[in-house]
């Protein structure tokens, strides 16, 4: 199944949520949604997911409208969290995958096998309140995953986890993605979004301004180059072709190097003010790109 935002575009009164949002997530991708706060995420996962309406624009899934019936094979995960409070776990989570069409008999079973997987099992005779936050965001999760959905679309799922549930929602996700499905996810943590995302895309002021892989994105920015020549007077790089910045700090200079540039001119010029320790390229980290992608 491929998840396709097409021009979407929603106000709340003279604010501009959204203007012009198109990007798709393709079968077996995770995708990582990232932006500001306020910049326009939930607004576009509940859009997709068909409770909130846009203005213009469209959500399809394998080129079909996202209506009631399509919705029902999506999984969600909303940011304000959904749960009965007061519910127990496995009854809750039985309930719903019977909502969602589910027998009795499969969704106690699904309730199960989730429960386990995500390690909660322990803890379906209790109430949801009952719960650590974190515990309660594994049993959101199972309440996205319980009647195997054809889509992911979480919203921050891995906000306020320790790392053990991190690693566990990692995997779920990625195998999720491994069966075919495409996993939409809304994120602050760019390193996580960095490691586990093949593609994401960065919103600004509810516009898309960056969609594409992780590692293109990554090498198409500015790299950095550390250099440690401790007898390198400071200011020695100063003017070389395709340094745009460089640092000085204790005989290590860090270097912003433009797309291209000749690394090897940059190490003679080192080597010409006596011994190089190290002379390493580092690629922008998503976390740099967001940076530059939101100054910009
Ligand atoms: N119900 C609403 N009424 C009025 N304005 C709203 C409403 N929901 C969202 N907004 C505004 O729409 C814009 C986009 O909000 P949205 O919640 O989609 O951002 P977000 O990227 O999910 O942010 P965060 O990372 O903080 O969760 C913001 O300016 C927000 O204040």
């Amino acid at each position: 199944m491929t998840l396709t935002i097409d021009n979407l575009s929603k106000r709340y009164g003279s604010t501009v949520a959204l203007d012009g949002v198109s990007f798709e997530v393709r079968p077996g991708e995770l995708f990582g949604f990232v932006g500001s706060n306020g910049a326009g995420k939930t607004t576009t996962m509940r859009i997709a997911l068909g409770v909130l309406a846009a203005d213009s624009g469209e959500v399809r899934l394998d080129g079909k409208p996202v209506d009631l019936e399509v919705r029902r094979t999506i999984g969600y995960m909303p940011e304000e969290r959904g749960l009965y409070p007061k519910m127990k776990v496995g009854n809750q989570l039985t309930y719903l995958a019977q909502l969602h069409g589910l027998s009795k008999r499969d969704a106690t079973a699904a309730m199960q096998r989730w429960t386990e997987r995500l390690g909660i099992a322990e803890r379906i005779g209790d109430t949801v309140d009952s719960l650590s936050l974190g515990n309660q965001q594994r049993v959101q999760l199972a309440a996205a995953l319980i009647h195997d959905p054809a889509v992911l679309v979480l919203d921050e799922p891995f906000s306020g986890l320790d790392p053990v549930a991190v690693d566990v929602m990692s995997e779920v996700l990625v195998e999720k993605a491994n069966t075919g499905v495409p996993v939409i996810f809304s994120s602050h943590q760019l390193d996580l979004v960095q490691r586990l995302c093949k593609r994401v895309g960065i919103i600004v002021h509810g516009r898309m301004r960056v969609v594409g892989e992780v590692d293109e994105l990554r090498a198409s920015g500015s790299a950095h180059l550390v250099v440690h020549a401790p007898d390198a007077p400071v200011g020695w790089a100063d003017g070389l072709p395709g340094v745009s910045d460089a640092e000085y700090l204790d005989g290590r200079t860090t270097l912003a190097v433009e797309p291209g540039a000749d690394d090897q001119q940059i190490l003679k010029t080192a080597l010409s003010t006596g011994p190089v320790h190290e002379f390493s390229l580092e690629q922008p980290s998503l976390t740099d790109l967001f940076r530059e992608v939101v100054a910009a």
